[in-house]
């Protein structure tokens, strides 16, 4: 997995390789990557010299079937030597005329362009992990020249807390590589003349082009249409388009539009992207769990008593209460990103670290999901909160939401997994926003040592003893155990204490942000943590019976205040499988 590279990224000097040049990689890569890479070069041969345990080298060449020499690597070749892992060399016949990328950001203007994706790829120029060869255009209807993109752009870098020097230059460097067009999302005329200046900035290369949607979902497919049509590359490179979410709003409009982009992408060029897939411990989840002996034997229901998926924010839905509610929370959390990361932790164990391997044992726990009970979630939606002075909106307050809306800010559900590992345990999902802190977190409970010699010091309420993990996703990122432990002196009280990684005081290096990953990726054609369309359809399968209900039946939010732990009945609905939430007990780090 990615983060086993000990480079900093997955990035080769390949655009500096001559005919035929070895490249070393001075530290351990896995050989799925390195032709990964190659689909930018014409692959002859991979050479791979494996350090052994006692130290010495042993080489050997990774068979490339004769037909494929020559030819561009698919991933599907790949697969032959993705285990591999090694140190060594590779070796590569250079394409005559070199490589480049092209990075399109459609709907340059918008706030997610500006917040994420320019500020991702400055970080990614920063860390040397673009090839030498890219150029990055902005592409919206809004008029604006390249410079006064440059500036839109500027005002959104920052760089690396651990590496400030040559900053300004390095943005400076970046910027002169932006470019701007201007153009309708359905005009093909308007994307040939992008293809046009994309070409002269190509210089002749050949060309890898990456679009990134976004834009509002309702003009996905007359973007992805003309992108196609018009822009994409036309001399061997490869054309990719990653998508952002909302891929639908139930079952039928995401087959639907799954559909539409089928009928000019196929499923390899499409990239839809999750952007708590990119998010550091959801990467490290299958780390933790398949690459430490403790983890693994206790992760099933013989010993896991439930586990809790938690999202909150301390902000309303300021400025986006327009998109929002044709969504609500269940569509813009719960179905994506805490879908996701309960895949990641159920799944068995898949049969290597490709991203086919991967997808196919998340999508077997998906598929696996009992259908959704409505008793089984509770809805919520902010209210107004005075705090001295401060007056914080209700939902409703929003000009964009009707005031009548019953959309739900918060919801929380009890989901189950009807498989042999997970049989009976409880999957509890919290989201809301305008509550009282802004976390990612999951909580695994585990079950009561059985005959507990000392359970007369925990008194009646053994819960107090339970042992749990939390894997902090975000903020102050952390993974901390909470254990049981003797208090030390000469009677015999115990307390709960946390085995802590505390990723501020362990790393001293800054978490990049999940788009910087989900962006390298895509660049290297990297899958794994984006969503397939089998995926997709099994999540829409598993909430839109649910969600129809809801709407259906009109089911009227229980409104909390702006600010608050949100509503009461996500207490009763935990209460109803014997769980209490993690995230509100009283230890000290919680
Ligand atoms: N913002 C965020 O934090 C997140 C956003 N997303 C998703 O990312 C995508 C982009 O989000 P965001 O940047 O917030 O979106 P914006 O609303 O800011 O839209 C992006 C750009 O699209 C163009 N646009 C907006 N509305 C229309 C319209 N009705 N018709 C045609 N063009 C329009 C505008 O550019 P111009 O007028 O110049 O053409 C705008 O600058 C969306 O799919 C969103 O759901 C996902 C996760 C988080
Ligand atoms: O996808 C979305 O995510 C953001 C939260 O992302 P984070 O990385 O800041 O945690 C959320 O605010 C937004 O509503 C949702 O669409």
């Amino acid at each position: 997995m990615a983060t086993l590279y000990s480079t900093h990224c997955r990035s080769f000097p390949s655009s500096s390789m001559s005919s035929n040049q070895s490249v070393s990689f001075p530290n351990r890569f896995f050989v799925n990557n390195v032709s990964f890479k190659s689909q930018t070069h014409l692959l002859q041969q991979i050479s791979v010299h494996t350090q052994q345990q006692d130290g010495a080298i042993a080489s050997s060449v990774i068979p490339v079937e004769s037909n494929n020499i020559g030819k561009r690597l698919s991933p599907e070749l790949l697969s032959v030597t993705s285990s591999t892992e090694s140190q060594g060399e590779a070796s590569f016949e250079k394409d005559v005329n070199g490589c480049t990328v092209s990075i399109t950001v459609v709907g340059a203007s918008g706030d997610l362009a500006k917040k994420k994706i320019f500020p991702a790829l400055f970080a990614l120029y920063y860390e040397g992990c673009l090839p030498e060869h890219f150029t990055i255009c902005g592409y919206a209807r809004s008029k604006m020249t390249d410079a006064e993109l440059r500036n839109m752009v500027s005002k959104t870098l920052t760089c690396r807390i651990d590496k400030k020097e040559n900053c300004s230059e390095k943005m400076d460097q970046f910027l002169k590589r932006c470019f701007y067009h201007s153009g309708q999302y359905d005009s093909p005329e308007n994307f040939a003349a992008l293809d046009k200046k994309l070409k002269e900035h190509e210089d002749g290369r050949t060309s890898n082009r990456l679009f990134y949607l976004s834009i509002p979902p309702n003009i996905f497919i007359d973007a992805v249409k003309c992108a196609s049509l018009s822009a994409s590359s036309g001399n061997g490179g490869w054309t990719r388009v990653i998508v952002e979410k909302p891929f639908g709003r139930d079952s039928e409009s995401s087959a639907a539009l799954t559909r539409s982009f089928k009928q000019y992408l196929t499923e390899d060029q499409i990239f839809r992207i999750d952007h708590y897939l990119g998010k550091e411990l959801v990467e490290n989840l299958s780390v933790l769990r398949f690459s430490n002996l403790i983890f693994e034997p206790l992760w099933s229901r013989q010993y896991i008593r439930n586990v809790q998926l938690i999202f909150s924010e301390d902000f309303g839905t300021e400025g986006r209460g327009g998109y929002f509610d044709n969504y609500g929370i269940i569509r813009d959390i719960m179905q994506n990103h805490l879908l996701q990361i309960l895949a990641l932790f159920a799944m068995e164990t898949p049969v290597s670290l490709d991203a086919e391997d991967i997808r196919n044992e998340k999508v077997k726990v998906l598929r696996s999901m009992r259908p959704i009970k409505l008793e089984d979630v509770v809805l919520g939606q902010y209210k107004n909160h005075t705090r001295g002075d401060v007056v914080y909106p209700a939902y409703v307050d929003d000009k964009t939401v009707p005031k009548d809306s019953l959309t739900p800010t918060f919801a929380a559900a009890a989901l189950f997994i009807d498989n042999a590992r997970w049989d009976g345990v409880p999957f509890l999902m919290k989201a809301g926003k305008a509550l009282h802190n802004k976390r990612a977190e999951i909580r695994v409970q585990f079950r009561h040592v059985p005959g507990n010699l000392y359970k007369r010091n925990f008194g009646a309420d053994l819960d107090q003893a339970t042992n749990e993990l939390v894997i902090r996703v975000q903020p102050d990122e952390a993974i901390y155990l909470k254990i049981n432990n003797k208090v030390p002196g000469l009677g015999m009280k115990l307390d709960r204490s946390n085995l802590n990684l505390h990723y501020a005081a362990r790393y001293s290096k800054e978490i990049p942000d999940a788009y910087e990953r989900l962006l390298l990726d895509a660049i290297e054609g990297e899958r794994r943590l984006f969503i397939r369309s089998d995926e997709l359809d099994a999540a829409w399968s598993l909430f839109t019976p649910v969600l129809n209900e809801i709407e259906e039946k009109k089911i009227t939010p229980e409104y909390y205040p702006y600010g608050s732990r949100g509503p009461v009945c996500a207490h009763y609905l935990a209460a109803r499988y014997n769980v209490r939430w993690g995230d509100l007990g009283l230890d000290v780090e919680q």
